[in-house]
């Protein structure tokens, strides 16, 4: 069979940065591929490469056989690669029929008065209708209004007007039908019951011969999709193979090739086949892939540290908001890792901003350390109360992107490096590299601007940003999205410590696991009502959903 794609000795720099430094990738036709590797690994720049939004500097692309070169985005879609961003990009004031059918749309065609309205860019709606509702029926998302503004859909329905607008060139234009989807951590705002969705979606386009790349640090969810995979470490394949899950059995793909050029790799050798491959070759299991990725065992995921409920250090009492808590009430102790769950949407994310004093409160008191409650919100009560969050929203209210690691770092602890009226710009500058080696922060420098960083190291900064500032009590909404496993139990590690240190902090997590592993007690949000805390022990996967649901 001709692979799909075949990508051999990809390199692409930034300036210093050596992004890619010798990828390589084989694909085959109606395969699901998983690209795994730590945060800063290549996996985006390795898909702008593909979608033609990077050049590489170096090496050979190969698409059904026939070597490619990319100019720009339009030639990548022209022979049918479609890419979905993890921001998705849709035009929020269109319907979902004029985005599906945005920049292709099918003119009028017919009587010379036609011809000539197409001439100046007349659109034929009757057309441009069919053709969306055909994608839509394809996705088995018939159910989706064609008249609906995309800006009010869901996040998982928005990605489905996206992958429909990746497929309606296939419905209309057999010479650039989809071949080839890329799916850039598709599941980090999808609920459990969406993700589902988008696999049954995954599977039917692979069926008909489609080839999926698929990004992601959810493991699992690669375990589930993904036919075979590739772990890219410092810009380099360092290995692929069969997946574990189900689907591997199906897919008379090759197995594990490591790819032993690459010297950096202390990871354990057994097990892993020459590059001659074998259909009837076992799939490689979890914990080899995880030791390709990070280059060690992660058996200590969740550490457990010592650590005692001390007094109350933040009461909320029957609080409400417009925005969406409904009478909350709950206590966080001193030492206390309190998990909060719940569906997408169901008003953590909006009681968190109301403690933290961005959100007017319309009824109910929240306490810090016995102090009165502040006297009205939105005010700036988290300096007073010594609180910190770190926003699930990093790029638009996490992180100022365009200025120094420093600088988001240090931003709320200027005052400390202030001497005799000047800043300490060599001290700031150490504290970030401290830090940096700590979550193990891939970036050029201190100096360097954090939104030339790979998504996950963004990530790290922001929640340093709050470990720098020594906050009592921390609110963490969503700290480890888009983080790769081996920085996950970093983090996981600092948080264990700061609560033996007498912090008190609440974690908002749509990653059951996570709650599970890291937090003393756990409570369910459902439809902006926190229903049931209990202690973790008394919880399984399955209740805390559940109790989600409703
Ligand atoms: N436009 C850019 N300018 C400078 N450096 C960049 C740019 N784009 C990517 N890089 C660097 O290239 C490296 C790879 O980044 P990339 O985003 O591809 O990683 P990734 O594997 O997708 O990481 P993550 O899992 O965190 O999203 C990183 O060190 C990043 O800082």
């Amino acid at each position: 069979m001709i692979p799909r794609l075949t990508l051999t000795g990809i390199r692409k720099s930034f300036g210093a940065t050596r992004a890619l430094d010798g990828v390589d990738l084989n694909v085959q036709p109606g395969e699901v591929h998983a690209i795994i590797g730590e945060n800063g690994a290549g996996k985006s720049t390795l898909m702008r490469v593909l979608s033609g939004a990077h050049r590489p500097d170096e090496g050979e692309i190969r698409f059904d056989g026939e070597l490619v070169d990319f100019a720009g985005p339009r030639d990548s879609q022209s022979i049918g690669i479609a890419m979905i961003y993890q921001e998705l990009n849709l035009a929020p004031d269109l319907s979902v029929c004029e985005n599906i059918t945005l920049g292709r749309e099918p003119r009028t065609s017919g009587t010379t008065i036609r011809r000539l309205a197409r001439g100046v860019g007349w659109v034929d709606r009757a057309a441009e209708r069919q053709w969306a509702t055909e994608a839509l029926q394809k996705l088995n998302c018939g159910h989706l209004s064609l008249d609906r503004q995309a800006g009010e859909l869901s996040i998982a329905e928005q990605q489905m007007v996206e992958i429909a607008r990746a497929v309606v060139t296939s419905t209309n234009n057999s010479s650039s039908s989809l071949k080839l989807l890329i799916l850039d951590e598709p599941t980090s705002s999808l609920t459990q019951v969406d993700t589902q969705r988008l696999f049954d979606v995954i599977e039917r386009l692979a069926a008909d011969g489609v080839s999926i790349l698929y990004i992601s640090h959810f493991l699992e969810e690669c375990e589930r999709i993904a036919d075979r995979f590739t772990v890219l470490r410092d810009g380099r394949t360092v290995a692929t193979g069969r997946m574990p899950g189900e689907h591997s059995d199906q897919a008379n793909l090759p197995s594990v090739t490591k790819h032993t050029d690459d010297e950096r790799t202390d990871v354990d050798d057994a097990n892993v086949q020459s590059p001659a491959v074998a259909d009837d070759d076992p799939p490689t299991p979890m914990d080899q892939i995880i030791r390709y990725m990070v280059g060690r065992d992660m058996s200590d995921l969740y550490p457990k540290f010592t650590h005692t409920r001390g007094e109350v250090a933040l009461e909320v009492k029957q609080v409400c908001s417009e925005a969406g808590p409904r009478s909350v009430s709950f206590q966080l102790h001193r030492g206390e890792i309190l998990g909060i769950a719940g569906l997408i949407g169901a008003g953590r994310t909006e009681t968190l901003r109301a403690i933290f004093g961005l959100d007017a409160i319309t009824d109910g008191v929240v306490c810090v350390a016995g102090k009165p409650p502040a006297p009205r919100r939105p005010d700036l009560s988290w300096v007073r109360d010594s609180m910190g969050l770190v926003s699930e929203d990093r790029k638009n209210e996490g992180l100022f992107l365009d200025r120094s690691l420093t600088d988001n770092l240090t931003i709320t602890r200027m005052d400390s490096y202030r001497k005799a009226g000047l800043l300490d710009i060599g001290a700031m500058s150490r504290s970030t590299q401290t830090w940096m080696q700590r979550l193990d922060v891939k970036a050029s420098s201190a100096q360097q601007p954090i939104g030339e960083l790979s998504g996950g190291n963004q990530q790290k900064i922001a929640l340093a940003r709050l470990l720098h500032h020594d906050c009592e009590i921390l609110l963490l909404d969503e700290p480890t999205r888009g983080i790769d496993i081996g920085s996950k139990g970093v983090i996981y590690r600092q948080i264990g410590e700061l609560a033996a240190s007498g912090k008190a902090i609440l974690l908002v997590s749509s990653y059951l696991p996570e709650l599970l592993g890291v937090c003393d007690s756990i409570g369910v949000f459902s439809r902006g009502v926190l229903t049931d805390v209990r202690e973790t022990s008394q919880w399984t996967e399955h209740e805390l959903l559940t109790a989600a649901i409703g």
